[in-house]
């Protein structure tokens, strides 16, 4: 477990909990304060930003748009900053505008956006912390900035969450805490007997569940599956992908032996959130594949953090498994955490004609075993 960062002498928020409330501001279009090493900036998120807040944003100075490098190279932009792009906002750009250049909806229907103006030199430090920010907040990562001098000030005159960048971007890195908050008795049509396990973490980020089967021993390797949330394939029978059948079969396999742990990881859409899944759904039926999408909408291929599944084991008392995957990052991923995998078993099923060019793709672009 990570110690928790919050001085004990503090009545107010530390940073875990401001960066909770962060994300809450971003997500209804509140600007926050981010300081770094001689600058500071507020910052929104493109896609709660209303046209008020623009207005009086812009009453403060100029502001950038900030991009991941994925998305400003569907633009034709280059990156100003690793993987972070600075892009100038003309003088009349309005929100539709600023939605339209994170938003890649109409890149095909309405290509020309530009041309974007990249802007080079200087740091992009606050950029990118506010880019994670909006990530973290499930929103489209894009984030709105205008340099400010006296941030202490601006954030205690209105009200706004103050964040030091030095103390942002190792928080949210960090792997938070899971309290094990409760578990009860849950008999199951394919898998007998199970107990649900509810871990909730200290970040006031999502919750994340296991599901044990039977009563498996923890000296021994547990059959396991390691499972992100697809409320389309889980629950509603999609045939786009092979989630709700891999769910079912690794249920069941575990019915059979007796004993297993199923990890239900709520990051729905390899970690994006169903809305930014959704997006890129539409971006697929306009003819991109599953990794593609991601990049268009700024995202890397894989947004999702598998250290939550080896804490989840390991707070159950599990140090080895034998895992349920085709996907060899996930392997990986448990053993880099420290878990033995000593086997990897295959989970194939439920390719549907709908589903077999997704397949191929994480097959020839993420390196998944067919
Ligand atoms: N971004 C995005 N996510 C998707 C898409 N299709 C499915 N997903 C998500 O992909 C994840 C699939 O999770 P898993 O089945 O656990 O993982 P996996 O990497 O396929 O590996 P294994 O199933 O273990 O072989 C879920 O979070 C789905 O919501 C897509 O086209 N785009
Ligand atoms: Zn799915």
């Amino acid at each position: 477990m990570t110690a928790d960062p919050r001085p004990f002498s503090s009545l107010g928020p530390g940073i875990t909990e401001r960066l909770a409330r962060a994300r809450g501001d971003l997500r209804m279009g509140v600007p926050v304060v981010l300081a770094g090493e001689g600058e500071a900036a507020l910052a929104v998120a493109v896609e709660a930003l209303d046209p008020a807040r623009l207005t009086a944003l812009r009453a403060l100075g100029t502001p950038e748009l900030a991009l991941t490098s994925h998305r400003a190279e569907t633009l034709k932009a280059f990156a100003c900053d690793g993987d972070i792009a600075r892009i100038a906002v003309p003088k009349d750009a309005d929100t539709s505008w600023l939605k339209a250049i994170a938003d890649p909806q109409d890149d095909l229907r309405v290509p020309m956006k530009g041309p974007v103006r990249g802007l080079y030199g200087g740091s992009g430090a606050l950029h990118r912390a506010a880019v994670l920010l909006a990530k973290s907040a499930r929103l489209l990562p894009a984030a709105l900035l205008v340099k400010v001098e006296h941030p202490l000030a601006l954030a205690a005159d209105h009200g706004l969450t103050f964040l030091r960048l030095d103390e942002t971007m190792p928080a949210l890195s960090r792997l938070s805490p899971l309290d094990n908050v409760v578990a009860a008795r849950l008999p199951m049509a394919l898998a007998g007997a199970g107990r649900l396990h509810v871990f909730r973490p200290d970040d006031g980020g999502d919750e994340h569940y296991a599901i044990e089967i039977g009563q498996p021993p923890r000296d021994r390797p547990v059959l396991t599956r390691l499972h992100s949330a697809c409320f389309t394939g889980d629950v509603l029978g999609s045939l786009k992908c092979d989630c709700g059948p891999q769910l079912h079969a690794a249920l069941a396999q575990m019915g059979e032996e007796g004993a297993g742990v199923l990890l239900y990881l709520n990051q729905e859409g390899r970690g994006i959130g169903l809305a930014n899944k959704m997006r890129a759904y539409s971006l697929q039926d306009q003819g991109f594949d599953t990794v593609e999408a991601n990049h268009r909408l700024g995202f890397e291929d894989d947004e999702r953090d598998f250290r939550i599944g080896a804490e989840l084991l390991r707070g159950l008392g599990f140090s080895a498994v034998r895992l349920l995957t085709n996907n060899p990052r996930k392997v990986a991923m448990l053993e880099s955490c420290g878990l033995r995998v000593v086997d990897r078993v295959p989970l194939k099923v439920g390719k549907t004609a709908e589903n077999a060019a997704y397949l191929a793709t994480k097959a020839a672009k993420s390196g998944h075993l067919l």
